[in-house]
């Protein structure tokens, strides 16, 4: 897969809805009643962070959900691209991006989303083919100022801020014309998943459906 044509696939899921639900997602068993409610509030498009031992199961149950668009997060390896694509994701998200990672993903045919901070990252991404990346962390690094400012030179890459973006500041970042979508743990909160209030999430996700 070339990177522009991740780049298109990855666009297309970053216009299906103004927000990705990050997820941290400790049990197995969450996963389904997450993804549905997920779904069901109007957010299809799940980012499952490789971050605890249940992931890559994780992501096997979401895959199934009717729907849904699962895909892995915090990919830094070209093991956990390969583990991602085992497991049934349909894109990849990282946190930055390193030649070794892309190679994987464009070898394994995995879209991905990839991190960059600053103009530097940017534009190596950019000369990669990469036009479509996730700002991180974006509230860290300025927030919504900041990717306007790198926006002025740099119009042709649009991003997916992500990390520290919430209900309060996220039409910030949706208001901007660099600005597809944005990724958010906020939807999933911990204490609502370990309680298992499907409800409650699935509310959630529907205010931030309507967000941009
Ligand atoms: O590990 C990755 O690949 C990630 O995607 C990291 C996430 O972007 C942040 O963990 C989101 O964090 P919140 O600030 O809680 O919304």
């Amino acid at each position: 897969m070339t990177p522009s044509d991740a780049s298109q696939q990855t666009e297309a899921l970053c216009r299906l809805a103004p927000v990705i639900p990050v997820l941290v997602v400790d049990d197995t068993a969450q996963a389904r009643p997450l993804a549905e409610a997920l779904v069901a509030g109007g957010l299809p498009v799940l980012e499952v962070t490789l971050r605890t031992p249940a992931a890559l199961d994780v992501i096997r149950e979401m895959a199934q959900v009717e729907g849904g668009k699962v895909g892995a997060g915090t990919l830094l390896t070209p093991k956990d691209v390969q583990d991602a694509v085992d497991a049934g994701a349909t894109f990849g998200v990282s946190p930055g991006a390193t030649d070794r990672l892309l190679d994987a993903a464009e070898e394994a045919g995995l879209p991905m989303l990839p991190g960059a901070a600053t103009s530097s990252e940017v534009m190596a991404l950019l000369e990669r083919g990469y036009t479509v990346q996730k700002f991180f962390p974006a509230e860290a690094n300025g927030g919504a100022p900041a990717l306007k400012a790198i926006g002025s030179p740099l119009p042709q890459v649009r991003f997916c801020p992500t990390g520290g973006v919430s209900l309060k500041n996220a039409n910030d970042y949706l208001s901007l014309s660099n600005t597809l979508c944005v990724g958010g743990s906020w939807v999933a909160p911990k204490d609502k998943v370990a309680s298992g209030d499907w409800d409650g999430i699935s509310a959630l996700a529907r205010e931030a459906s309507q967000l941009g």
